[in-house]
């Protein structure tokens, strides 16, 4: 709904192409995401996927296009610039500190402090009534967030992971490989935080192997190949068997079919 509404996509990838030394990692890639979208990035192994998320989030440098975020249009060139305007990253390796509890985990670096005349001290209740809204506005269930993070399971610490990227209420949160090396009720949880993160109006950027997934949760799906976009689909006008197709370049029974009905 909120994506019906609004005037011009939150986040737009235009013309990307980036080259180290003379490998071609991006070439000309573009795609918009726009307001309560969610936005899976598939592809192969090599296929770019992480550079691309890594121009998104400001921490490389395009050699050519750019990515525009904002009612400012702002062009994103680094980690503070695409923070600034509402972009944030949970990576794979989440940076969950194991001796910390959740409340630390969510305020890491960015603690909340009593004013300098109650001594500048931390403000744990504060944190902690904050850490409260946080979880349960994505409605992550966490007993006892004052237990260390080494006692989380998968998907908790990946809940914590994406709460934090919250925090600072960000328009557009992406996500690498979210539900890599979770059970099944664990992926569930987190496909069900990625739904809420668009109820909310957030956009959504996923990268994913997991075409389940992806069938699942994305309301398009942008495919990379060798550096390249191939294909761009929405929700519902393709298979599994059309994304794993244009994942590796093989036509399937079908498009062979089709191609050579149309020759003939
Ligand atoms: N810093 C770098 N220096 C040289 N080559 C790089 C660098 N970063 C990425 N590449 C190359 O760019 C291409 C795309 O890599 P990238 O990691 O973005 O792919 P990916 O789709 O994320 O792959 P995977 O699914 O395996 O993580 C690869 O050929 C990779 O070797």
């Amino acid at each position: 709904m909120a994506a019906l509404l609004a005037q011009q996509p939150i986040i737009e990838v235009r013309n990307v192409s980036i080259h180290f030394g003379g490998i071609s990692a991006l070439t000309d890639v573009s795609f918009d995401v726009w307001p309560g979208e969610v936005v899976a990035l598939v592809g192969d192994n090599g296929a770019g996927k992480s550079t691309l998320i890594k121009i998104i989030s400001g921490v490389q440098t395009p050699s050519a296009g750019e990515v525009l975020c904002g009612e400012e249009r702002t062009s994103i060139r680094t980690a503070h610039g695409a923070a600034a305007a509402g972009i944030q990253t949970v990576y794979q390796d989440l940076a969950i500190c194991d001796n910390l509890d959740t409340v630390q985990n969510l305020f890491l670096g960015r603690e909340l402090r009593r004013p300098w005349y109650s001594g500048n001290r931390l403000n744990r209740p504060k944190m902690e009534a904050e850490a409260r809204r946080v979880l349960s506005s994505l409605d992550v269930k966490i007993k006892d967030p004052a237990v260390p993070a080494s006692s989380l399971s998968g998907g908790q610490r990946q809940s914590v992971a994406i709460c934090r990227s919250i925090l600072t209420d960000p328009k557009v949160v992406v996500l690498d490989e979210p539900t890599a090396a979770l059970g099944v009720a664990q992926r569930r949880q987190v496909l069900g935080l990625i739904e809420r993160l668009r109820e909310q109006g957030r956009g959504v950027i996923v990268v994913s192997h997991d075409l389940g997934d992806v069938q699942q949760v994305a309301d398009r799906v942008v495919v990379l190949r060798l550096g390249r976009k191939v294909v761009e689909v929405v929700r519902g006008c393709y298979s599994r068997e059309d994304l794993v197709s244009a994942i590796t370049g093989v036509m399937n029974d079908q498009q062979l079919k089709a191609e050579k009905d149309q020759s003939t």
